[in-house]
């Protein structure tokens, strides 16, 4: 690993900055937000990218060694205030994407309704002190116009028919199939506005740009604060409804819907036993509770199964530890684990990159908090951009079922790029 500098960080209280996105760069936006609360960043005073299996533990000793060596001046000591890294990681292994970690220059997060600044340099240089910017107001919008990727609607259904043989062959239990949404953004177009759609309209859902990784994901993969440990798993989904009696009614089936809670408890099941394994205490499961049921969780787009898992951070364990060990979970690989990575990579006829891995923050204390890159695509430097949307095949899915499923998960970052299309018509079904 190249020499780490040693990076030097200022953080004060701030006036109320307003709309977190305005002060993010236009072009390579950097955020974290929920309800109007989170991290904004610009600048780059680090950068590490990491590649293959290791490059989760790869980038956590990159942050240990940049805390370690770090001087944090931090008079506000609020989750996301002093040190703060975003990172976002590729879903497989073998990606050609790179996996970002990134220390920014300048930091605008409001907590709990406590605002701050904080500037970070890396030359050794004192930093300067911190004052909140001029808003930068929004500049050029601009609409994207999506079409099939490389995983068109036949060959999706053809992956999802594949993938039911396998299962009922007793290959696996369980694999997440997605497919892929191809579109441009025009050059000069200012790409807060698709995060201000975003943030806007789906304000429950964790808005976040890493490194042209953008999206407002449902699930909270796992969050550190202040030692407690919390994660959001979702699997089984349905639309919403047209009334409030039919919305009621797509609720109550999807709680009991045998094939759905299928679904969900083999991702609950995932996510418990990646984190037990992670204590070394005598007791492995001490301390993590599980929503006793899973919960439906409303969305502008769709119903969610949910369930929320709360523990303590084991001993001697980071916030990446807990990454590793989680990703991928059953809700965007399968079951078992290997067998149904294997199988992504055989069915779908992309390179997932990002899409799926875990996208978030870490700071110096030791609390962090990553999604799993959901309802988003990858925005290229050129304006291609790459939408993605999956689901949960289990024995009894259906492929045309599967098919609609997608359409409505990719409302959200299709929708905030400008593309109005009703994405819930049925497959045209044709040759692969
Ligand atoms: C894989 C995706 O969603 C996951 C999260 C929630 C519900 C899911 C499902 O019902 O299949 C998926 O497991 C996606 O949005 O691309």
């Amino acid at each position: 690993m190249p020499v780490l500098p040693r990076l030097r960080t200022r953080t004060v209280v701030a006036e109320d900055p307003g709309n977190l996105i305005l002060h993010t760069d236009p072009w390579h936006p950097v955020v974290w937000l929920r309800r109007g609360e989170g991290l904004a960043a610009s600048g780059t005073a680090w950068e590490g990218r990491f590649r293959g299996s290791s490059r989760v533990p790869d980038a956590g000793v990159a942050w240990s060694e940049l805390v370690a060596a770090a001087e944090i001046d931090d008079d506000v000591q609020v989750p996301g205030s002093g040190l703060v890294g975003f990172a976002a990681f590729a879903f497989d292994d073998h990606s050609r994407a790179a996996s970002v970690l990134r220390v920014p220059r300048t930091v605008v997060g409001r907590r709990d309704g406590a605002c701050f600044v904080t500037t970070i340099t890396a030359d050794g240089a004192e930093p300067s002190r911190p004052t909140l910017g001029a808003q930068a107001p929004l500049g050029v919008d601009a609409r994207t116009r999506f079409r099939e990727g490389a995983m068109t609607a036949s060959a999706h259904t053809h992956a999802i028919t594949h993938a039911v043989d396998l299962i009922r062959e007793g290959v696996l239990t369980k694999v997440v199939i997605a497919r892929d949404l191809d579109g441009r953004l025009a050059a000069g177009a200012d790409r807060r506005h698709v995060l201000t759609r975003l943030a806007d309209s789906y304000s429950d859902c964790w808005t976040y740009a890493v490194d042209g990784l953008v999206g407002a994901s449902p699930e909270m993969l796992v969050r550190v604060l202040g030692g407690q440990v919390s994660a959001r798993v979702l699997a089984g989904t349905t639309r919403r409804g047209r009334t409030p009696q039919e919305d009621a009614s797509l609720e109550h089936d999807l709680r009991r819907n045998p094939k759905d809670r299928i679904e969900h408890r083999l991702a609950i099941d995932s996510a418990i036993a990646q984190l037990a394994s992670l204590d070394d205490h005598d007791e492995p499961e001490t301390g993590l509770t599980v929503s006793p049921e899973p919960f439906a969780l409303a969305l502008p787009n769709v119903w969610h199964l949910a369930s929320d898992i709360r523990g303590a951070l084991p001993q001697g364990r980071t916030v990446l530890d807990l990454v590793h060990a989680l990703h991928p979970t059953a809700a965007v690989g399968g079951t078992p684990t290997g067998v149904a990575v294997e199988t992504i990579r055989r069915l779908e006829r992309y390179d997932r990159r990002r899409y799926a891995g875990p996208v978030g923050w870490l700071d110096w204390r030791g609390d962090g908090e990553f999604a799993v890159a959901l309802r988003g695509a990858e925005i290229d430097d050129d304006g291609r951009v790459t939408a993605f949307a999956g689901g949960g095949i289990v024995a009894d899915s259906n492929p045309m079922e599967e098919f609609a499923e997608t359409e409505l998960k990719f409302r959200p970052i299709t929708q905030a790029l400008g593309d109005d299309t009703e994405r819930d018509a049925p497959p045209r079904l044709g040759p692969r």
